[in-house]
């Protein structure tokens, strides 16, 4: 802004002399001043108050208030504290002037004055009281910038040692102001002992011809606090010689604090604060050069807790959290100070065991490790046995980065975990290959349901009541293109943990119960079909409601789908699990218990759930015949199963020992290569088509009771054949019409039917044609009188009536007739179809053929 800009400066010009206030004014006015005028002290303060001069031109000698009264409480007055202020003195009144620069003058004038100057001194103060308030208005804003930077500042005069430190770089220093000099040597003391060589260095350096430095140190308050500052420093030199250094020092702590939590946050994990991934890298790295300078060994342990899924599911969060923290705590106990051991997320923690004397030791501290394992964790009310799975790498055989140390560690505790829990593996390479095949078995099983690469086997499951299949299990083969099939154990494990289990588990459903419906509408009404539901699976989908879209769209009854599910399963979330199987068993489906004996539950724990089979796991059934535990172990499996009302399939039987062994202690079913290996859809069809069945003396010895279907509408006749068949051991059902014998037909395993050639509604031959079509394996039998033969010939020559028997009959006759059709029946339907081709069918029950 420049001079012209500013308005015209206000002088207040106090004296009792009216010719001086005349002459200065006279003297101010036409050099752009404005005057105001007081004659007394008093009235100077009051004019003051309103006016608001720029400047005061004050007579010291006044009656009233003197001119140095009026100065000291102008000084005190709101604004009056900068007002240059001008006394005017007599020109030998040393006295006066003294007394007034005391009472708070700016400046005196001495009288007489010279008029001509007057302008240029008053000019002159005004600027000069400018730069002073603008001096103190830097000074004060510097100052709240430095409070608020937490910034102090301080210079050292090389050639007189003259030193100073700002308020502020007091405060952060902790020192109250005082007298005591603002030398380097007491900025020094601030510092804690151990870093004060590094400032000083520093300093010296400045002394040695270094522009400046910049460094971070602590500093300890008298109080014992510490805070962290940023400390810089430069030389100034004048005249070529170092004259001055100056400093500021900035108060970092709670910038230093909030970015060492964030710095610790970043390395850590924050539920059991054990080193994190991040941070596990660096010291491994660290390990590394060590044990590349000192030639000792290195190893790397990867544990992964068994079972933590099932504690987090069961008991809840905040105890899968709990059991965490007290297994950081016991691994920490078992490895030494130097040690790290670090968590990676989940319940996968990592063991660094640096500078040890050789690999023995290593070993000896995995075994420590797993001993911490033994002791069942208390976490409140709560006591649980936990073990952990251990894979171990070593450097630098294993590997040569902690990258690849911890992925070969990886590898070692997937063989671990495959060969059992609570054990350990040390890496060998070739456990590095079966980690790459993993991987590509992953991408590529991403891409299997989509390109048709998956299908179902069928393995048949039969009856030992009899011999025939009634029913399978549906089996899962992979067939990848160029590589063949893939094991459903290699790859359902990752479909699980890949979450592609509930694309490709309701692709099984699908696929089975079509594939079943077919079998159904083929002639095999009455086959079950098996699908398995992996402990993973169940908790990833909603099961009941699936069953229940699946059987809507398929047409297949409830009652002959199994689903065929895992102990821990069972083990899970029990109030869930118990909800979903409830609600299946509503809908009709039939539950049975896959792998009985593999896990940890006994029978009596299952009687919670509604499970209606046990099957008997492969491993006990490989043993019944040569080990006394597989033996008896099998028989009270069988036993106990019984009691509580559930029936029992032995699976993986394979000899005809093993058969025997089952058969003698009444096992209901069984499943296995002896009777047949798992087959495609296609030759599963043709099996049943073959009516293959179980040699009867492989069967328990009495035969699945054979039931027989009578029809008539009239009751005395179905009562004359019921008293004539009574004794022959069969289950007889009684049907009044057409209708009802269908009903009956659709519910009851029923061999022979035997029905009356004239009913009301629906004539016989309708009825048998029908149940050709939709019971083919039935056997058909046909009552009637002469009359009505050429009717029934029709029929016969259709198929539709295996047998014709004439009324009256003769009751020994139709007995035989009738045992000769269920044997017909139980030789399975190929030798009931051998008679089609012309072959003589009719036989007439009263004697005649
Ligand atoms: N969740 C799903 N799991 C499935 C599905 N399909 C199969 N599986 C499970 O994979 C495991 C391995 O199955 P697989 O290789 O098919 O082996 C089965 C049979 O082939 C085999 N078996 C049958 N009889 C014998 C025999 O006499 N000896 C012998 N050594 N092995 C035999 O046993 C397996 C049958 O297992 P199980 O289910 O326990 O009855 C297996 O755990 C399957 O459950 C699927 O669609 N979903």
């Amino acid at each position: 802004m420049t001079s012209q800009a500013l308005p015209q400066p206000l002088v207040l010009v106090v004296d009792d002399d009216a010719m001086t206030r005349i002459l200065v004014t006279e003297a101010l006015e036409p050099e752009g001043f404005r005057l105001a005028e007081a004659v007394s002290g008093e009235e100077a303060i009051t004019s003051f108050q309103y006016g608001a001069p720029d400047l005061i031109l004050l007579d010291v000698t006044m009656p009233g208030m003197s001119g140095f009264e009026c100065c000291e409480q102008l000084r005190r007055l709101p604004g009056g504290a900068h007002v240059p202020i001008v006394v005017l003195t007599s020109n030998d009144d040393d006295a006066s002037i003294g007394q007034a620069l005391a009472a708070g003058a700016s400046d005196f004038i001495a009288k007489p004055m010279q008029w001509r100057l007057l302008a240029h001194r008053m000019r002159y103060l005004l600027r000069a009281s400018r730069a002073l308030a603008e001096l103190t208005r830097v000074q004060e804003s510097l100052s709240h910038a430095q409070a608020l930077a937490r910034l102090g500042n301080w210079e050292y005069r090389i050639d007189t040692g003259a030193g100073y430190w700002s308020p502020q770089l007091l405060r952060i220093l902790g020192v109250a102001p005082d007298t005591s000099p603002a030398s380097f040597d007491r900025l020094l003391a601030c510092l804690p002992e151990d870093q004060r060589p590094q400032l000083l260095d520093a300093f010296m350096g400045l002394h040695a011809g270094a522009g400046s430095y910049g460094l971070e140190h602590r500093v300890l308050q008298p109080d014992g606090e510490t805070r962290i500052v940023f400390h810089q420093a430069e030389a100034v030199y004048e005249s070529g010689r170092l004259a001055l250094i100056r400093g500021t020092v900035q108060d970092i702590t709670e910038r230093k604090q909030q970015e060492l939590r964030i710095e610790y946050l970043a390395n850590h994990d924050a539920l059991t604060g054990l080193p994190n991934r991040n941070l596990l890298h660096d010291r491994i790295s660290q390990a590394i050069a060590r044990t590349r300078r000192t030639g000792l060994h290195l190893a790397t342990l990867v544990l992964d807790l068994d079972r933590f899924k099932f504690v987090n599911d069961s008991y809840g969060h905040p105890v899968g959290d709990a059991l965490l923290q007290a297994v950081s705590s016991r691994l920490k106990m078992a490895v030494r100070e130097g040690d790290t051991v670090a968590r990676l997320g989940g319940d996968e923690f990592v063991v660094l065991l640096a500078d040890l004397v050789d690999t023995r030791t290593a070993e000896d501290v995995v075994q420590k490790v797993l001993s911490m394992f033994i002791e069942p964790f208390l976490l409140g009310e709560h006591s649980l046995h936990i073990s952990t799975s251990i894979g171990v790498s070593e450097f630098p055989a294993d590997g040569d980065t902690g990258e690849i140390l911890l992925k070969t560690a990886d590898a070692a505790l997937y063989s671990a975990k495959d060969k059992g829990r609570n054990c350990y593996q040390f890496y060998h390479p070739k456990m590095g290959v079966l980690m790459e095949e993993r991987a590509d078995i992953e991408h590529a099983l991403h891409q299997a349901l989509a390109r048709g690469e998956l299908e179902l086997h069928y393995q048949p499951k039969v009856d030992l009541n009899g011999g025939q299949i009634y029913g399978m299990e549906a089996l899962l083969r992979w067939r990848r293109p160029d590589i063949g099939q893939v094991p459903p154990d290699r790859f359902i494990p990752l479909a699980e943990e890949t979450g592609l289990i509930i694309p490709i588990g309701e692709w099984v459903l699908r696929t089975a119960c079509a594939q079943l419906h077919a079998w159904h509408g083929g002639g095999f009404p009455h086959l079950t079909m098996a699908v398995n539901v992996s402990a993973r699976q169940f908790r990833q989908m909603n099961m009941p409601d699936l069953v229940r879209a699946v059987l809507a769209d398929s047409g297949v009854p409830a009652q002959c789908l199994e689903l065929e599910l895992t102990e821990s399963l069972l083990m899970q979330n029990q109030e869930l699990v118990v909800r979903d199987l409830k609600q299946l068993k509503e809908i009709g489906v039939t539950l049975s218990l896959d792998d009985f004996g593999t896990g940890y539950s006994s029978l009596s724990y299952l009687k919670q759930f509604p499970i209606d089979v046990v099957k008997i796991d492969q491993s006990f059934i490989r043993d019944v015949t040569d080990s006394v535990d597989g033996a008896s172990l099998t028989k009270s499996i069988i036993a106990m199963a019984k009691s509580l009302n559930m029936t029992t399939i032995a699976e993986g039987v394979e000899t005809q020992g093993q058969l025997g062994f089952l058969n003698t202690h009444r096992c209901d079913a069984i499943q296995g290569y002896y009777f047949s290996r798992p087959l495609a859809g296609s030759e599963m069809g043709m099996l049943l088509q073959a009516g293959t069945q179980l040699p009867p003396d492989s069967c328990h010895a009495e035969p699945r009771q054979r039931v027989l279907l009578l029809v008539d509408d009239e009751q005395n006749v179905l009562s004359a054949l019921q008293r004539a068949l009574r004794g022959e051991g069969y289950r007889i059902l009684c049907a009044g019409t057409g209708q009802e014998a269908l009903e009956l037909l659709a519910i009851h395993p029923v061999g022979v039917i035997v029905s009356d050639a004239r009913m009301p509604e629906m004539a016989g031959t309708e009825l048998l044609r029908r149940v050709k079509g939709l019971h083919p394996e039935i056997v058909r039998i046909m009552l009637s009188g002469y009359t009505e033969l050429s009717s029934v010939t029709e029929a016969i020559n259709e198929g539709a009536v295996y047998k014709f028997i004439t009324k009256p009959w003769d009751d020994s006759l139709l007995r035989e007739h009738i045992r000769e059709s269920f044997r017909l029946h139980e030789a399975g339907p190929q030798r009931l179809d051998a008679g089609h081709d012309g072959a003589p069918r009719v036989a007439m029950a009263d004697g005649a053929a």
